[in-house]
């Protein structure tokens, strides 16, 4: 992409609405037959930008990451990638669309396949689109994703378990890559991990960025990743977003009340609260 960063929208989403059915919740089939997940977001994240989404368990954070990449499909409302529709694709274009906006998930230890070898985990999306990499070339692009992530091509033969989970949410990452996104969702990517290894992996989505000009949409109920990653933040409550801003707008100027609450109640935080002066043992490495 030749524009400069921060500049295009890369991915523009507007009134977006997820409602998922209550299903057997009885709570919730009382007031009605549906949950709604998503209640009309808005959202901006430009060419080479990391919005970092933040709100508190149940906010609709993972709802709204399965309606950017196209893994659900949204009950209404627009979603813009690369200025086309995302939400009005079907099929192939859809497909081919997908490509360019890729989900990491959350857990890497339950995110791969036990069964399937690093080589097959990472190939997978050259096979299921064809038309990225030519089949000759499988082995040789592999090698270069494990190499990107921070991984020896070496590991490729062998299996998720074989690794820790740092290593496995880099095996995860480099499947991400593999189809060459423009912008990579990244669902609470390093909450499953030790904090010496979300420094790690965070330094390596900082890296990605810089190398590959990726956008990230990056997930996290832990603030002080957010804080550490993030150029704006996006602040999410019941489905809504309540307030979006810089860094500094959200944590030294926070508008809402919710976002007060939220920056108040998490004592990873309360060193940055107090104008940063204090360093929190467990997060010297976001400082
Ligand atoms: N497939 C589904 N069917 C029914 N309800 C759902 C479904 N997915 C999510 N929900 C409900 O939608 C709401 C938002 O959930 P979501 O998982 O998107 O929030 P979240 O902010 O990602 O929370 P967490 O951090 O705990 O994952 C919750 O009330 C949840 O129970």
């Amino acid at each position: 992409m030749t524009a400069e960063p921060h500049s295009t929208p890369v991915l523009d989403v507007r009134d977006l609405v997820k409602r998922h059915p209550a299903g057997n919740r009885p709570l919730a089939r009382r007031g009605g037959h549906q949950i709604t997940a998503v209640d009309g977001v808005d959202l901006t994240l430009r060419h080479g930008e990391t919005l970092g989404l933040v709100g508190e368990s149940g906010s609709g954070k993972s709802s709204l990451a399965r309606l950017l990449t196209a893994v659900d499909r949204p009950t209404s409302g627009e979603i813009t990638v690369l200025g086309r529709r995302l939400d009005l694709l079907r099929g192939r274009r859809l497909r081919e669309m997908r490509r360019n906006i890729q989900l990491v998930f959350q857990d890497p230890y339950t995110s791969l396949d036990p069964r399937m070898t690093v080589y097959d985990i990472v190939r997978e999306p050259l096979l299921i689109h064809r038309e990225v990499t030519p089949r000759a070339d499988h082995r040789a692009r592999v090698a270069e994703l494990l190499e990107l992530v921070g991984l020896s091509p070496d590991h490729a033969s062998r299996r998720p378990h074989e690794f820790s989970g740092g290593q496995r949410q880099r095996i995860g990452i480099a499947r991400a890559l593999a189809l060459q996104p423009g912008i990579l969702v990244c669902d609470e990517p390093v909450s499953a991990l030790d904090v010496s290894v979300q420094a790690q992996i965070v330094n390596l989505f900082t890296a990605l960025r810089s190398e590959l000009g990726i956008s990230y949409i990056f997930i996290a109920h832990d603030l002080a990743v957010v804080e550490h990653v993030a150029d704006r933040i996006a602040v999410m409550r019941r489905g809504r977003i309540v307030e979006t801003g810089t860094v500094a707008d959200i944590y030294d100027r926070p508008q809402h009340p919710y976002t007060q609450e939220l920056l108040a109640s998490s004592p990873d935080l309360e060193p940055a609260l107090r104008g940063r002066a204090v360093p929190d043992p467990g997060y010297e490495w976001l400082r």
